[in-house]
């Protein structure tokens, strides 16, 4: 394992210093208080308007603005297959003007490129035809691309090295259709550099679903702030490396503006992590008990407590029936303590005894992990119910608690301390009532309103997971991947929150904090040792690597 770690130390260098994951870059040139900030469309519409309409900003300028930052970027990004030729395809509305302005920097520089444009003239207006006039009057190429033409000129896109889509950006308002599908779908096709203005069209900016179809572009470069659509599941993964331009929308409109989402980022976790003070004891950092495991589920119960241990906890005990005492005496850690408790030989589950046999444990512990194999008879769930309701400590709510929860989500209006959720999107749908399918198509919704409806912190976990908070804040997390399809994960993540918890972090700070890392471990282990196969015992053991890069030596 030392191996491991010296290498992902080297590795960690590597990830955090352009802050560059496969797929998922951010430059951003933002001012501290605002970045990392995400919107959605009518939010950064109505910045817009606040830019132009109370600070008397033009709105040529804000496209000059994002042509120039379009132009810039892709020049530093592109150099050789700007030299093929560019092919700029606009749509009917601002978006296709900033298109006008990145062709003309680009004619200007002398560079080859052609302009395709999938609406008729006469739809252009405003600062769009302000900039198509202009270009009308250069000698460059300019083409309009209606039903009929797309046939043939599809077959053309091969000429050009580098594809530039500026068809449909914050305004797409339905899903595409026709010519503007036919191109979509082509540049997806076609195996060129792609680059987006704004947002891949096609991709909702509210919630990343592709409406129709979607580009998927190599890179995006966006205006003033990341779009909620950039940083969910899938839009990420049709966004590519995303850069945010500043087009000169004032930092005080910005930071007046009451923006809840945020893109989690190093930076913001660094700012959330506490100082551990170096007179600190084991009792200083919290007793975290993880409440769970059954006969035949005792893996889940020994992740959760390892990840709590790896998480810095003080203390951490694993309280679970005494008929998996044999198994998970084995597989805890040394370091982890045990509570065995009374169980029902029928269910080797906990039995109702175990209430009073917690009640007098509880006393002066830090935080609880409620669920991981506890298992579903019925005094399990009596059990599991009056923890959720009486007990005074901050609570984890994961697996087998989630399900019990989901039978009667009211229970949580008698909760006397802090509550965090951790569902995966098939336990969010029991939450829910609905099919995990409607989760995943609306994941920002459901979390934030599971969040408020239950004032608890509700972790949808997935691709780009989700932290959101009763007040309608929420996070979204960048870190991880797929090689953490797989058993064990989840009970590593609710012991590392429960861990972080057990140390005095706020409920939300716990959950970001502990969701970031969890996926950053995974990022490390996929460069480290390859894309899956990895293990979630393997993700605890290198957390030290990580809580290194955050709060140093
Ligand atoms: N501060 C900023 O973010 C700035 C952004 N700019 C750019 O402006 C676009 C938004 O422009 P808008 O004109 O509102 O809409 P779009 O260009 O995205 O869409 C074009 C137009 O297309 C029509 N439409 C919508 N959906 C469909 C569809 N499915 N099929 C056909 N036609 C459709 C609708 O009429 C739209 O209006 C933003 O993304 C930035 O790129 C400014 O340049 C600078 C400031
Ligand atoms: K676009």
């Amino acid at each position: 394992m030392v191996f491991v770690k010296q290498l992902a130390d080297i590795m960690l260098k590597k990830i955090f210093a352009p802050f560059c994951r496969a797929g998922f870059r951010l430059n951003t040139i933002f001012v501290k208080e605002i970045a990392m900030k995400a919107v959605n469309t009518s939010q950064m519409q109505r910045l817009d308007r606040e830019a132009i309409e109370d600070y008397g900003i033009a709105g040529l300028i804000l496209m000059e603005n994002a042509g120039t930052g379009v132009f810039e970027a892709i020049q530093r990004h592109y150099p050789s297959e700007l030299k093929k030729g560019t092919l700029i395809v606009a749509g009917p509305g601002n978006n296709g003007g900033d298109g006008f302005v990145v062709a003309r920097k680009l004619h200007q520089k002398g560079y080859p490129l052609e302009v395709w444009i999938l609406s008729s003239r006469e739809k252009f207006k405003g600062d769009a035809l302000v900039n198509l006039k202009i270009i009308e009057k250069l000698d460059l190429t300019i083409r309009y691309i209606l039903d009929e033409d797309v046939a043939s000129a599809t077959k053309e896109l091969n000429r050009f090295g580098l594809i530039i889509d500026a068809i449909f950006g914050t305004g797409l308002k339905r899903p595409v259709e026709g010519r503007f599908k036919a191109i979509i779908n082509a540049i997806n096709e076609a195996q060129i550099a792609t680059a987006s203005v704004d947002i891949p069209s096609g991709l909702s900016s509210d919630t990343g679903l592709p409406l129709g179809t979607a580009v998927k572009a190599d890179l995006t470069i966006t205006m003033a702030l990341p779009k909620i659509g950039h940083i969910l599941s899938p839009g990420a993964f049709y966004t590519g490396e995303l850069e945010i331009v500043d087009i000169g929308i004032p930092v005080k409109a910005i930071k007046d503006a009451d923006i809840k989402g945020e893109l989690l980022d190093k930076d913001t976790i660094k700012g959330l992590m506490k100082e551990r003070p170096p007179w600190g004891h084991k009792g200083t950092f919290g007793h975290a008990v993880i409440v769970a495991g059954s006969r035949g589920k005792t893996g889940a119960a020994a992740l959760a407590a390892h990840g709590a241990l790896r998480a810095g906890s003080g203390l951490v005990t694993v309280a679970s029936p005494k008929c998996a005492q044999d198994t998970i005496s084995k597989i805890i850690p040394p370091e982890v303590m045990t509570l065995w408790l009374s169980d029902a030989a029928q269910t080797g589950e906990v039995s109702e005894k175990a209430r009073d046999e917690l009640i007098e444990f509880l006393e002066k512990k830090k935080s609880v992990v409620l669920g991981p194999g506890i298992g579903l008879s019925l005094a399990s769930k009596e059990l599991q119910k009056w923890l959720i309701t009486e007990c005074r400590l901050p609570m984890v709510i994961d697996a087998d608690a989630l399900t019990t929860l989901s039978e009667d989500l009211s229970i949580l209006k008698e909760k006397k301390a802090p509550r965090v959720l951790t569902p995966h999107p098939g336990e969010m749908a029991r939450l829910m009532g609905c099919s995990t399918s409607e989760v995943q198509e609306n994941r920002l919704h459901m979390a934030t309103s599971l969040s408020k409806d239950t004032d608890s912190i509700v972790v949808l976990k997935g691709a780009r997971t989700i932290i959101a908070e009763p007040s309608g804040r929420f996070s979204v997390n960048p870190t991880g991947n797929s090689g953490m399809g797989q058993g064990g994960m989840g009970d590593a993540l609710s012991g590392i929150i429960g861990g972080l918890l057990a140390q005095g972090y706020t409920p939300y700070d716990a959950a970001r904090i502990g969701v970031y890392v969890h996926g950053l471990c995974a990022d490390i282990l996929k460069k480290v040792k390859g894309p899956f196969g990895f293990t979630a015992t393997e993700l605890c053991e290198i957390l030290p690597t990580v809580w290194k890069q955050l709060v140093g030596c």
